[in-house]
């Protein structure tokens, strides 16, 4: 059995607002394996980006346990929690999150910047991201002279700075064009291809078509948890 990546046991979140309690996660039993794809769906307000902050060690569960590569991050300190969190996870955000100020190459060096691993060494590597993502030609642009879609390949280069196992995305082609976001998608199957384990948070039946597994929430549970058809069965059910 693949190696499991994130598992999540009886996961509670409960947002306390003096007078008002908010459950927002109730009961949440998941686990991410080693090259899985997975699109979180559900309605808004049922706990989607609360889960993916939990699984990004953004913020921690109020009971249950988050084990990210079978550590249980509620042992760890708030040093711990952000070391492992630059290490080992990269996050691809719906408005990209770009440093205007900062080229290309600059926006991509940001986190290696905060792990004090800029150097002419890590440049090269910067670069290779770039290129990967189709980007060579534009290396020392600033994100407004980008399009859309190019700022968030530049937001997919940034993630994969620390070379992270574990990609989390939230609603990454929320803002793009059809055409635009199936570019994004080909580019986030790539990565899964290569080995990467993503999660990502999606409205859309055609992006969330493109992961392995959907799983959909209601209310703070996980309603539905299925596998997606191979392309050979997509096919056949399309046509
Ligand atoms: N920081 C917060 N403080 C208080 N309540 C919150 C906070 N963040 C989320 N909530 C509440 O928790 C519940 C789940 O919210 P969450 O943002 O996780 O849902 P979502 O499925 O991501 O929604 P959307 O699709 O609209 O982004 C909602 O009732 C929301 O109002």
């Amino acid at each position: 059995m693949a190696r499991e990546v994130a598992k999540l046991e009886d996961v509670h979140k409960v947002y306390d607002l003096g007078d008002v309690k908010v459950s927002a996660l109730r009961g949440i039993d998941l686990t991410f394996c080693a090259g899985d794809y997975v699109a979180i769906m559900g309605a808004s307000g049922s706990g989607k980006s609360t889960m993916l902050n939990l699984l990004g060690c953004l913020d921690r569960p109020t009971s249950g346990r988050y084990l990210l590569d079978g550590q249980d991050v509620a042992q760890l300190d708030d040093n711990e929690l952000s070391e492992i969190r630059s290490r080992a996870i990269g996050f691809i955000f719906q408005s990209y999150n770009l440093i205007p100020q900062l080229t290309v190459v600059e926006n991509i060096e940001v986190p290696l910047y905060y792990q004090g691993r800029v150097g002419a060494e890590t440049r090269e590597h910067v670069v290779e991201l770039i290129e990967m993502v189709g980007l060579g030609h534009r290396l020392d642009h600033r994100p407004f002279q980008l399009s859309g879609g190019q700022q968030q390949r530049v937001g997919i280069a940034r993630a994969l700075a620390c070379d992270p196992a574990f990609i989390l995305a939230d609603e990454p082609t929320g803002n793009l064009d059809s055409a635009t976001s199936e570019e994004i998608m080909e580019l986030l199957a790539r990565l899964n291809q290569m080995g990467k384990t993503i999660v990502l948070v999606t409205h859309e039946d055609e992006v969330a078509f493109r992961a392995k597994r959907i799983v959909r929430m209601r209310d703070g549970q996980v309603m539905d948890d299925v596998m997606v058809p191979e392309p050979e069965t997509k096919s056949a059910f399309d046509g």
